[in-house]
């Protein structure tokens, strides 16, 4: 921490009266007084009439370059070095202030402290390639005792604004914007905007008077350019234009005129006070009196660089404002402040560091693992494509494709993201199996219904044992292979349920079963063939691509002729199909020839038990004749058939489980394959759109981009000034991006900003008091 003494310079506005009483010293430095006695206080008169001051500098007859030079130049390389700084302008009001910090008028020659400020602080950072900036400004405004926020989004609310102590105890005002900026234009363009909602009034009704205090702050971020540096130190610079005190006797102001200059007299009276309690050394100093002592604390005693400029307005008739002016400013030279560099703990910086450590952490354990012939192993998170690629390993797993060493074991966070991707595509085919089961079990007691009701003896009962509906298998040969469900008319009727058409027709959802499949089907009067993707709920986050459901089954159809891996995938749904219809159509007609089988074994017995009721008991045994020998022959055949289909059955049966897995596995890749394939359009799909909608407009490409008279006169401008002070090509198209603003009417300047209304109002009430009284 550095001591610093405040730095004071006197500025005198120039006069057209000779005799001012102001006499300025051969060193530049001082400055003396002269006030004359008060006649009215008798001949006996011990007033002194010299006074003399000694200061930084007293600037007369200088150029607004030459006082940038001697008041802000040093500050504001010191805020590029990271240290805090303040420049503040005080005087009696007239004495040129606002000329001082701002400027005068939209002349580029008479510019202020601030937009020079502005051009240096960015010709540094584009000079300073090792060094990397941000800049942010704000611009406060303090007006009878509340605080404004001119470049906040409502202006005129100052209820969230509050002066605060940040962990360094150096204050900051809460709820200000900080506008980012990269660039002297943007910064300007921001200042003048604040500038419009301070004195959109005071430009059009009276140019001479600010009645309220601002304080326009730029804020540098400053790093080293190495990305990998945390280090990160912050500055700031406050650049301050008092309002100017006022003798309301002098002036004769009342109404709200009058209560404005009591507001600022109290705030600079009580900026007085703790000035000489600092000047003092006293332990209480009272900052918090007022906002403007508030915000000024750094400037006062903390962590700041800091600059006062007097501002004097040197006709006889202020020698008083001039004297108190200079009594002030002397006080303030006194003061000192402690100058530390500003060096941030921002938790975004901690973050960063610890980014790095982790970094740096894993590049340890890859070089380990290289060491001790493990290869290369990755502690990265897992990528979407990587998950996906996990999640397809763990499929063929389940399904026993692939192998237990196939899945990534690698490391920690392999393990547990492949156990995660285990569950959720465990959970997956659990959750279709059950779909695709209940979907089955309907179409099966729907079909042994209408078996029922088609066949009379021909029943599964006739074998009893071979009744597959009791293990949850088929009624076999009731519903034919080409089943389709009804068309869009027929689904409203009772008892034409999908079920019944179920039998082995085209691949369905199997996340939206039947029913929706049958809904959305129905919705679209689309074709039931498609496998109709529109039942799949993963598909909804589709919808952005397709515009109605009917387009998402176009696409799913030419997605299975025309793309390599739906064409694949839909190739594999079909031959898995189509072995669970051969299994099907095998056991539908061994089903058949048991029955059959049965059938005659029944027969045959009963055949038999006639003709051996028709022999004669008693005999020298039982002689078979040759047509019950033949009947008994038959009847061992018939009994071998039925055994042997039996058994095949019982083989198709077990066949059947594994096939329709197959099948619901199959078209669950599918639909998986072509969600992903139509997620990856829709990128393609929304230019193919955008393409569209400019034909639709009637524009070529590129057309919309072509200037108009305006912006071509615009550009010519900029040439001329760029070639002439290119240095002034910012501040002129700030001006004339912000001026285009101002010349529109208040209320639309402002936002339709109440403060500005009233503070013309305020502004023209105090010009005609002005003009009546003294000040002026
Ligand atoms: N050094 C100067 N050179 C030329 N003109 C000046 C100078 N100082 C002040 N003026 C002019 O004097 C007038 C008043 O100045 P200015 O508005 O800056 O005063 P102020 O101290 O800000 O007043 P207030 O406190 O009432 O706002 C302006 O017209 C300004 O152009």
């Amino acid at each position: 921490m550095v001591k610093q003494a405040v730095k004071v310079f006197v500025r005198t506005r120039p006069t057209a009266t000779s005799g001012s009483g102001l006499k300025l010293g051969p060193d530049g430095q001082s400055v003396s007084v002269n006030v004359p006695k008060d006649a009215s206080a008798g001949p006996v008169n011990n007033q002194q009439e010299q006074f003399s001051f000694k200061f930084d500098g007293v600037l007369e007859n200088v150029s607004q370059e030459a006082a940038y030079t001697s008041l802000a130049h040093e500050v504001v390389d010191s805020l590029m070095a990271g240290y805090n700084g303040t420049i503040f302008a005080y005087g009696q009001t007239g004495a040129g202030k606002t000329f001082t910090m701002s400027g005068g008028g939209t002349a580029y020659a008479h510019r202020g402290l601030i937009p020079r400020a502005i051009h240096h602080v960015f010709r540094e950072v584009d000079m300073r390639a090792d060094k990397m900036y941000r800049v942010h400004v704000s611009y406060l405004e303090i007006y009878n005792e509340q605080l404004y926020d001119l470049l906040g989004d409502t202006p005129g609310t100052s209820d969230a604004l509050a002066v605060l102590e940040d962990a360094n105890n150096s204050t900051y005002v809460r709820g200000l914007t900080l506008v980012p900026v990269r660039s002297e234009e943007e910064a300007l363009a921001q200042f003048f905007l604040g500038e419009q909602g301070r004195t959109t009034a005071g430009h059009v009704l009276n140019a001479e008077s600010s009645r309220s205090h601002t304080v326009f702050t730029i804020h540098v971020e400053m790093r080293t350019s190495d990305a990998a540096s945390e280090r990160a130190v912050l500055s700031k610079l406050n650049l301050v234009d008092l309002a100017g005190s006022e003798r309301t006797k002098k002036t004769g102001v009342t109404g709200q005129t009058l209560k404005e200059a009591q507001f600022i007299n109290r705030s600079l009276s009580f900026l007085e006070q703790t000035v000489n309690a600092l000047s003092r050394k006293d332990a209480y100093v009272p900052f918090r009196q007022t906002k403007l002592t508030a915000v000024l604390r750094d400037a006062l005693g903390g962590n700041c660089k800091t600059v006062m400029v007097a501002n004097i307005w040197a006709e006889p008739s202020h020698s008083d404002e001039t004297l108190s002016t200079l009594r002030f400013a002397s006080r303030v030279r006194t003061l000192t402040t402690d100058l530390a560099l500003n060096e941030s703990n921002d938790p975004a910086l901690l973050l960063r560091r610890y980014e790095r450590q982790i970094k740096e952490l894993k590049a340890e354990l890859a070089m380990r693992d290289t060491l001790s012939g493990k290869g290369r192993v990755s502690y990265d998170d897992l990528t979407d494509d990587e998950l996906r690629e996990l999640h397809a390993t763990c499929r063929r797993f389940l399904q026993g494709e692939a192998e237990p060493e196939d899945l990534p074991a690698d490391s920690m966070k392999r393990v547990r993201e492949t156990f995660k991707a285990l569950r959720a595509v465990h959970a997956a085919i659990k959750a279709d199996m059950a779909t695709q089961m209940a979907t089955l079990r309907r179409a099966t007691d729907e079909g042994s219904a209408a078996a029922a009701r088609g066949s009379d003896s021909a029943g599964p009962a006739g074998v009893g044992d071979v009744d597959l509906r009791a293990t949850g298998g088929f009624t076999v040969g009731h519903a034919p292979l080409d089943a389709r469900p009804p068309v869009r008319s027929e689904l409203g009727s009772p008892g034409a349920g999908p079920g019944a058409a179920e039998g082995l027709g085209e691949p369905r959802s199997p996340r939206g079963g039947l029913h929706t499949q049958a809904s959305s089907y129905t919705d679209v009067g689309s074709n039931w063939g498609d496998a109709g993707p529109l039942s799949n709920p993963g598909g909804a986050r589709l919808a952005g691509i397709f515009s109605v459901a009917g387009d998402r089954n176009a696409v799913f159809r030419r997605y299975k002729v025309d793309v390599g891996e739906g064409r694949e995938l839909a190739g594999a749904l079909k031959a898995a199909n189509s072995a669970l219809a051969d299994t099907k159509a095998t056991i539908r007609s061994l089903g058949a020839s048991v029955n059959d089988a049965k059938r005659r074994i029944d027969e045959l017995n009963s055949a038999l038990a006639l003709r051996r009721g028709a022999t004669p008991a008693g005999g020298d045994g039982e002689v078979l004749d040759s047509e019950a020998y033949a009947l008994m022959q038959e009847l061992k055949s018939a009994k071998a058939r039925y055994r042997t289909d039996f058994d095949s059955l019982k083989g198709a049966r077990e066949e059947l489980e594994p096939q329709i897995q197959a099948v619901a596995v199959a078209r669950a890749a599918l639909l998986e394959a072509f969600d992903r394939w139509a997620a990856a359009q829709s990128d393609s799909t929304l230019k193919r759109m955008a393409t569209a909608g400019r034909a639709m407009a009637g524009l070529a490409p590129g057309e919309e981009d072509e200037m108009d008279a305006g912006e071509q006169f615009e550009r010519m401008q900029i040439a001329r000034i760029s070639e002439r002070d290119p240095d002034s090509l910012a501040f002129h198209t700030a001006l004339k991006r912000t001026g285009a603003a101002m010349s529109r009417p208040a209320t639309v300047a402002t936002g339709g900003n109440a403060k500005a209304a009233a503070m013309a109002t305020r502004k023209m009430e105090h010009t005609q008091a002005v003009n009546k009284g003294l000040a002026r």
